[in-house]
């Protein structure tokens, strides 16, 4: 569909790395519109072919793909335009408003409109009221509002800022980016579920055990203490991300499903989860915040002596935390989360454990046995694992675990930005985070929110380069993290295998 896209926040950081080379790829990939018109906008005064030269340097750092030749590259650039503006400045929309609609006219363009809001969040609520005041909303075509994170920093915030878009864009507008429902293998749930009948068979209470979601990392806080250290792992990954991942591996969709159907399950999802109790929060969350350690054999710094945090900052790098859905289908089955920053390894990974046999509890009658676990590997590799027992190949009469694996070999799989830049432009909203679900996510934080307020939760230390701490592995109680190389804490048989077999 021939448009305008429209990139608030064209010299900033997301767009260097991100969007740019988001956009080329689809260009290269054959998935931009047959015509299409960008323009970029900052508060400095810039030429246009000033701004092209910066885009075609962010491709060429950041592109997965390059030009076929330079005609190729030269037709994309010739498709940017920049505008100097100031979001406060009602003129300067008005000076937006020209250019757009020139643009239309020289590439004959319907006024189908695509505002992409890559700026700080105190910005988004202006910028939507002055689209609609200069007149830039008003279009004979679609409009839509792309906008990033963090959607609010609580309830309150969030649904005050919904309020105020809502009054220049519908709901149906407004694309709210989370970049994990953009990953190839999050796409992929839906699909790994549906389409495979024996996974599907097994996809409820009677036969999973729990289900793990883990996304560690092993950077700190890089030079975004400003931000993070007001925000934390509660509010930059958990609220949105893992949440996020929790519905989508949650939801169970009928066999054919459109997006509203997915936005329904994920609403059902979240509408089902306990809602924590004031006397169980300490019980089922875990907050942590990073100390001196190792990473790859080097000593880093704890969190508190990273340049441009609070001095004594009681900021969070780590969340654990217990959650039930109280649904047919998961009554009685636990979700453990957990993510931080300068963990062990860089890893975004959902297990599920099945149950032993009923009959016969197999890790009674053979301590070598091993649960059934299914491994789905979203970042940075990408695959599926099966974990089964097999009989050890010795006939010692011991079991051994063997794996089921298969990861994508494909060299340069579409990121995360680029699919849901182009389901935006397509009008898909099913990997977008709907209004409800933001509301319910931020509704199931706030009591985590008002006890880290009121310092009724305590943080634990841990090591730079471990898995968290000591309390993260205390929370799952009988059940064990899988997968964890940390031999200091309650570990599987058989991780090493399996590190082995994905390496
Ligand atoms: N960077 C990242 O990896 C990620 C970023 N995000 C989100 O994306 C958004 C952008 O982040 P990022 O690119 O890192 O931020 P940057 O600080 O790098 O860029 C901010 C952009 O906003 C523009 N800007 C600032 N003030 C104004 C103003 N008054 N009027 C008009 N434009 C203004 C700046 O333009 P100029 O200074 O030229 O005027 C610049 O282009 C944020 O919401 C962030 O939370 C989300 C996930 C990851
Ligand atoms: O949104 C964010 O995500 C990144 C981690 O993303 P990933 O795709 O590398 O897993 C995180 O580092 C950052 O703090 C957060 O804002």
């Amino acid at each position: 569909m021939n448009m305008t896209f429209v990139l608030f926040g064209a010299t900033g950081d997301l767009a260097k790395r991100k969007i740019f080379p988001a956009l080329f790829n689809l260009f290269t990939d054959n998935k931009m519109p047959e015509s299409f018109s960008i323009i970029g906008l900052g508060r400095r005064e810039m030429a246009h072919d000033v701004f092209q030269k910066q885009v075609e340097q962010s491709i060429e750092t950041f592109s997965r793909r390059k030009a076929a030749d330079r005609a190729a590259l030269d037709k994309f650039l010739g498709a940017f335009r920049y505008s100097a503006l100031d979001v406060n400045r009602p003129e300067d929309y008005t000076k937006l408003l020209e250019l757009v609609e020139q643009r239309e006219k020289e590439l004959n363009l319907p006024q189908n409109r695509m505002f992409y809001l890559s700026v700080g969040p105190e910005f988004f609520d202006v910028i939507a009221s002055n689209i609609k005041a200069s007149g830039l909303g008003s279009t004979s075509g679609w409009k839509r509002l792309i906008i990033e994170k963090p959607f609010g920093r609580d309830l309150a915030s969030a649904r005050e800022l919904n309020e105020k878009l809502s009054k220049s864009f519908t709901e149906e507008e407004i694309y709210r980016i989370d970049h994990y429902l953009g990953k190839p293998m999050v796409q992929n749930l839906e699909v790994l579920e549906n389409a495979n009948p024996v996974l599907h068979a097994l996809w409820t209470n009677r036969y999973i055990s729990n289900v793990q979601i883990t996304a560690s990392e092993t950077v700190g806080v890089e030079e975004r203490a400003g931000y993070y250290d007001t925000s934390g792992a509660l509010r930059d990954m958990f609220q949105n991300h893992m949440l996020q991942l929790l519905m989508m591996i949650a939801m169970q969709l009928p066999k054919e499903s459109n997006p509203e159907d997915v936005r329904n399950k994920k609403r059902m999802v979240m509408e089902s989860l306990r809602p924590l109790q004031q006397d169980d929060i300490s019980s089922q969350i875990v907050l942590g915040q990073y100390g001196a350690g190792e990473m790859n054999g080097k000593p880093v710094p704890g969190y508190q002596d990273e340049p441009g945090v609070a001095p004594g900052t009681q900021n969070n790098t780590f969340i654990a935390a217990k959650l039930w859905i109280d649904s047919e289908f998961w009554r009685g089955v636990p979700f453990y989360i957990r993510t931080g920053k300068r963990m062990a390894e860089k890893s975004t990974r959902i297990v599920i454990e099945f149950k032993d046999p009923l009959d016969q509890p197999l890790r009674k009658v053979d301590e070598t046995a091993v649960p059934n676990l299914l491994v789905i590997e979203i970042g940075p590799k990408e695959g599926i694992t099966l974990q089964l027992n097999s009989k050890d190949p010795k006939h010692e009469g011991k079991f051994e675990p063997v794996y089921v694996n298969c990861f994508s070999s494909l060299e340069d799989m579409p990121e995360a930005y680029e699919n849901l830049i182009h389901d935006a432009m397509r009008g898909d909203g099913t990997f977008f985070a709907h209004w409800n679900e933001v509301e319910l996510s931020w509704q199931w934080v706030q009591p985590i929110l008002d006890a880290v307020e009121k310092g009724e939760l305590p943080l634990h230390t841990y090591p730079a380069g471990s898995y968290g701490p000591k309390a993260a592995f205390d929370l799952l109680g009988d059940h064990v993290w899988w997968l964890d190389n940390d031999t200091s804490n309650k570990q599987s048989k058989g991780e090493a295998a399996y590190a082995n077999t994905t390496a």
